[in-house]
């Protein structure tokens, strides 16, 4: 049997299948089929997911997280996966502190001090941070690097900032009216789907300054769609706030950015030429799912039993108690 955990970030949701329980690690493709299986929002698992955190062996670190979108594509990195990540592999070995391996980098994450009573957190190390259009990609733009720029093939107006962290975001400051607009989602789909501008597609999201160091953001991911919370997409969105309102926000100062799904900390380093992200925020368990091994590969998926943990009821209880809560109401999606 194997035993898998649902688990969210600001309610950002995904099953954790930790895969050193399998005689073999799944093939790319067998991973992408069971993430479009159990993620589907009618007819999945738990009523579905954001997306899929798969945990390998990866000498001198904890283990190595791969993020799958809903859509099967892999992602290069994800916020709010890794600290659930973070949070199993310390439970897994005993560590608060460690490293987890990604395509990109050896990430540090370390666990911290609950957001309130039962609700469990960890930091996250966000990098590498590139505006280079050869690593977002982007092209077509009329220029080779998007900070606090108007685009007029994707709005006539808006001032986008484009930065990986090494995942894709495209980011807009705007009002409270135009974060619930339908242009989010315009944008989204239109650089999501075949596209001359960013072909591998792009995370975009729209934030309000709420004040100092204080953002709501809401993000339409690639390869997912709205989510409630993109945790890369709040860490790259702290960066073009520092650098687009410096007189709102500074380099190594807490900020906290609210979104649809809670609320998390972010905090942005500088050092010498290199700028990295801490992203502070809840790692919850919700549900346990336990699946006879051959299932995960025949696809037989039915055959899995949940077990709710319990823990859903403290988040709720912390995040009916954050500012901003109207505003984030109007803008859940399924969780
Ligand atoms: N929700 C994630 C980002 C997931 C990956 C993204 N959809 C992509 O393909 O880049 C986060 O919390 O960072």
């Amino acid at each position: 049997m194997v035993t898998l955990q649902k688990v969210h970030g600001s309610e950002n949701s995904f099953f954790l299948l930790d895969e050193t329980q399998l005689k073999q690690p799944l093939t790319t493709s067998q991973l992408a089929a069971f993430t479009k299986q159990v993620t589907n929002r009618q007819t999945g698992w738990l009523g579905g997911a954001d997306g899929v955190l798969a945990i390998t062996d990866a000498p001198g670190t904890a283990g190595k997280m791969t993020v799958v979108n809903t859509d099967g594509s892999l992602a290069k990195l994800c916020g709010n996966g890794l600290r659930t990540v973070a949070r199993y592999l310390s439970e897994k070995t005993g560590q608060s502190a460690f490293k987890v391996h990604t395509d990109f980098a050896d990430l540090a994450v370390a666990k911290q001090s609950p957001l309130a009573s039962g609700v469990p957190a960890y930091s996250v190390e966000i990098s590498p941070v590139s505006f280079a259009a050869a690593d977002l990609p982007f092209a077509n733009l009329g220029v080779d690097r998007i900070v606090d720029t108007v685009l007029p093939a994707i709005h006539p107006s808006l001032k986008f900032t484009a930065v990986a962290v090494p995942n894709p975001h495209l980011i807009a400051f705007v009002s409270k009216e135009e974060l619930a607009s339908p242009d989010l989602e315009r944008i989204g789909k239109m650089l999501n789907a075949k596209n001359p501008y960013f072909p591998e597609g792009v995370n975009v999201t729209f934030a309000e300054i709420l004040g100092k160091d204080t953002l709501f953001a809401r993000t339409y991911e690639r390869g997912v769609g709205f989510t409630n919370a993109c945790g890369t997409g709040m860490s790259a969105t702290t960066l073009a706030f520092i650098l687009t309102h410096p007189q709102e926000a500074a380099f190594e100062r807490v900020n906290t950015v609210y979104n649809p799904g809670g609320m998390v900390k972010t905090m942005v380093h500088h050092d010498h030429e290199r700028y990295w992200i801490e992203l502070i925020g809840n790692a919850t368990v919700t549900a346990t799912i336990t699946v006879p091994d051959e299932a995960l590969e025949s696809g037989k998926l039915t055959q899995a039993t949940f077990q709710p943990t319990g823990e859903q009821a403290a988040y709720e209880q912390f995040i009916d108690s954050l500012p901003h809560r109207d505003l984030a109401d109007t803008l859940i999606e399924g969780a």
